[in-house]
């Protein structure tokens, strides 16, 4: 580490992080950490989810149906929206997008 007066470091991690001092930094390294496993999980969540979903909308192809279903993406636009808030809506809408195409 080298240093610029007295408490303010300059190692690569505190710049790398935005933190002002080496234990900030040190905590934000190891929770980027966990964030970064979960978007890893969160990523394969959704590539399980488009594939369950592709199951369902080629039955339902098959079976001389419309792949989207209206009324059930209304219920999993509810769902976000009453766990999540308005950005729930615009996640799920995203999800919606990803496991049947733009409509
Ligand atoms: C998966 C389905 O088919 C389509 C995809 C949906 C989804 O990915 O959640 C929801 C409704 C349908 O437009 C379904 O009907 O459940």
């Amino acid at each position: 580490m080298s240093s610029i007066g007295i408490g303010i470091s300059t190692t690569d991690t505190t710049t790398a992080t935005g933190a002002r001092t080496d234990e900030a930094a040190a905590l934000i390294g190891g929770a980027r950490e966990r964030i970064d496993a979960l978007d890893d999980r969160i990523i394969g969540l959704v590539q399980e989810r488009m594939a369950v979903s592709a199951v369902i909308q080629e039955a339902r192809i098959t079976s001389g149906g419309r792949r989207v279903n209206l009324s059930r993406e209304t219920a999993v636009l509810g769902h976000y929206r009453d766990a999540l808030g308005k950005p729930g809506t615009a996640l799920a809408m995203t999800l919606l997008e990803l496991c049947r195409g733009r409509v």
